[in-house]
C-alpha cells in the first residue's frame, strides 16, 4: 500500500520557439531523459519538478487491481488542480505534462509518473519550450543549455535471462497443452535476457538509434524504461480516442518476395487472426463503457517494421463526457496483445510460468498533459536500463496452434529492436 504525498504546486510556462530544427534528443543533458517521439516529432524532458513511484502491491493481489493507476491519478489530479499554468502554444503536449511508467502487473515495484523542469516539443513546423519550478520567475531560455555528445554504448557481454531457450519452450508447450486443455484462450508468454556494457549506459544513444531505426514507432525513455513500441494502447485529443491493437507476427523477409510470402502468410493464418482477434475483443470489451461512439475494422491490416511485421487494427472512439484518461488506462490494461484471454487465469499463469517479474515491460509507458490530452503505449520492444545494465524483454501470443521452436524464433526477431540500439556497429 502506497502512502502518496501531497503533490507539490508547481509554476508551468510553455512559449513558442521561432526556430528549432535537428534532432529533440541531442538536446537533451546526459542523465534520466524523459523521451516520447514518432521520428522527428515529440516530446523530450529532463529534471524532475515532481515525481511519483509507487511501490507493488502485495503478493496475491488480484491480478487486474488498478490501485496504481488510481494512486497516480489522484496524484496528478492534485497537481493540476493547484498548477499555475501559462501556455502560449496550446497544443497536446503544452503546459503541464506528465511522463508515466506502469508495471504490467500491480505487485511489482516501479509504476513511476515525473514532471519534468523542461519540456521541448515539436508537432510538425511548431516547436515549444515548457519549464516548470516551484518558484515562479525563471525565464525558460536559461534552461537550455549546450549538452554533450551522446556517447557511444561501448562492447557488451550478453548474460543469460531468466529461463533458458529450452526452458522457455518448455513452458510454451505447457501452456498449449493448458489452451487446448481448456483452461484458457490465450496467455502471452516473454523472456529476458541481459546486457552488460561495463560503463553507464546514455539512454540518449539508444533513442537516437530508436527512432531513427523505427520512424512509425513510439521511441520512449520513462523511469529506466527504454524502447520503441510500435503498439499504442491509447492516444487522446479532446474527447478523441484511438488505439492500435497488435497481434500476429512474422519477421521480414531477406528479399521483396519472401517479405510478401511471409506478410501473406501472416494474413491468411487462421491462428494469427484468432490470436489478434482476442486482442481486439478484449479492447473493445474495456472501451464500450468509456465510449458514445467505437469504431473498430472487422479484419486488421499489416503493418511493416524494420524487424517484424504485424496483424493490426486501429480503433476510434468518442469518449463520454467526464471520463478521464487514467481511468481509460487502467481499464484497457492489460489487452490481450500482453495478457490474454480469459484475462484473470492468463496474468495467474504469466505469473507462474515465465520466472521473471516484467517490471513495467508490457505496461503502460506514456505521457498526459494538463488538459487529458495523452499519448500511451504498451511498452514492448524495450528494455529496463539500469547503468550498465539492460535487460531486454520480448513476448509472444501463444493459443491452441502455437509451436514452441518458432515462438522462440519470433522473441529473438523481437529482441533484435533493443539488441540493435545498444549495439555500437548497427549491426
Ligand atoms: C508481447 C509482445 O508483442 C505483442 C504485440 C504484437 C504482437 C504480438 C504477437 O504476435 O505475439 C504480441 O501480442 C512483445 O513484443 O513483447
Amino acid at each position: 500500500m502506497n502512502a502518496v504525498l501531497p503533490p507539490p504546486q508547481l509554476f508551468v510556462r510553455t512559449v513558442a520557439l521561432r526556430t528549432h530544427s535537428g534532432s529533440l534528443v541531442r538536446r537533451l543533458p546526459a542523465g534520466a531523459p524523459l523521451a516520447w517521439l514518432t521520428g522527428d516529432d515529440g516530446i523530450v524532458g529532463w529534471g524532475q519538478a515532481a515525481r511519483l513511484d509507487l511501490s507493488g502491491e502485495p503478493p496475491g493481489t488480484e491480478p487486474t487491481d488498478t490501485t496504481r493507476f488510481t494512486a497516480a491519478a489522484r496524484w496528478v489530479d492534485g497537481l493540476v488542480e493547484k498548477a499555475d499554468v501559462a501556455d502560449e502554444v496550446g497544443l497536446p503536449g503544452t503546459g503541464l505534462v506528465a511522463f508515466g511508467t506502469f508495471t504490467f502487473a500491480p505487485d511489482s515495484s516501479g509504476s513511476s509518473v515525473v514532471v519534468p523542469r523542461v519540456l521541448l516539443g515539436r508537432r510538425g513546423d511548431r516547436t515549444w519550450l515548457t519549464t516548470v519550478s516551484d518558484a515562479s520567475g525563471v525565464h525558460p531560455e536559461e534552461l537550455l543549455h549546450p549538452v554533450p555528445p551522446l556517447r557511444p554504448v561501448g562492447p557488451l557481454s550478453w548474460l543469460p535471462g531468466s529461463l533458458s531457450g529450452p526452458e522457455w519452450k518448455d513452458v510454451v508447450a505447457g501452456t498449449v497443452a493448458h489452451i487446448r486443455a481448456g483452461h484458457l484462450e490465450k496467455a502471452v508468454l516473454a523472456r529476458d535476457t541481459v546486457a552488460d556494457a561495463g560503463s553507464p549506459i546514455d539512454v540518449r544513444t539508444l533513442l537516437e538509434r530508436l527512432r531513427m531505426r523505427f520512424p512509425s514507432c513510439f521511441t520512449f525513455s520513462v523511469a529506466g524504461m527504454v524502447g520503441a513500441t510500435p503498439e499504442l494502447l491509447l492516444r487522446r485529443e479532446g474527447d478523441e480516442f484511438t488505439s492500435l491493437v497488435l497481434a500476429g507476427t512474422r519477421p521480414r523477409g531477406a528479399t521483396p518476395e519472401e517479405d510478401r510470402r511471409l506478410g501473406e502468410e501472416l494474413m491468411s493464418s487462421a491462428k494469427d487472426v484468432e490470436e489478434h482477434g482476442l486482442a481486439v475483443d478484449s479492447l473493445r470489451a474495456s472501451m464500450e463503457p468509456f465510449a458514445d461512439e467505437l469504431s473498430v475494422p472487422a479484419w486488421p491490416h499489416l503493418l511493416r517494421l524494420a524487424n517484424v511485421q504485424h496483424l493490426a487494427t486501429r480503433a476510434h472512439a468518442r469518449l463520454a463526457p467526464g471520463v478521464s484518461t487514467l481511468e481509460v488506462l487502467a481499464a484497457l490494461h492489460p489487452t490481450a496483445a500482453v495478457g490474454g484471454t480469459p484475462t484473470p487465469e492468463a496474468m495467474r499463469l504469466i505469473a507462474e510460468v515465465e520466472g521473471m517479474d516484467r517490471g513495467g515491460y508490457a505496461g503502460p509507458v506514456g505521457w498526459m498533459d494538463g488538459a487529458g490530452n495523452a499519448e500511451w503505449g504498451i511498452a514492448l520492444r524495450s528494455a529496463f536500463v539500469d547503468g550498465a545494465r539492460a535487460r531486454l524483454f520480448a513476448g509472444c501470443g501463444i493459443v491452441a496452434g502455437s509451436d514452441p521452436e518458432s515462438e522462440l524464433a519470433e522473441t529473438e526477431s523481437k529482441f533484435r529492436a533493443m539488441r540493435g540500439a545498444l549495439t555500437d556497429d548497427g549491426a
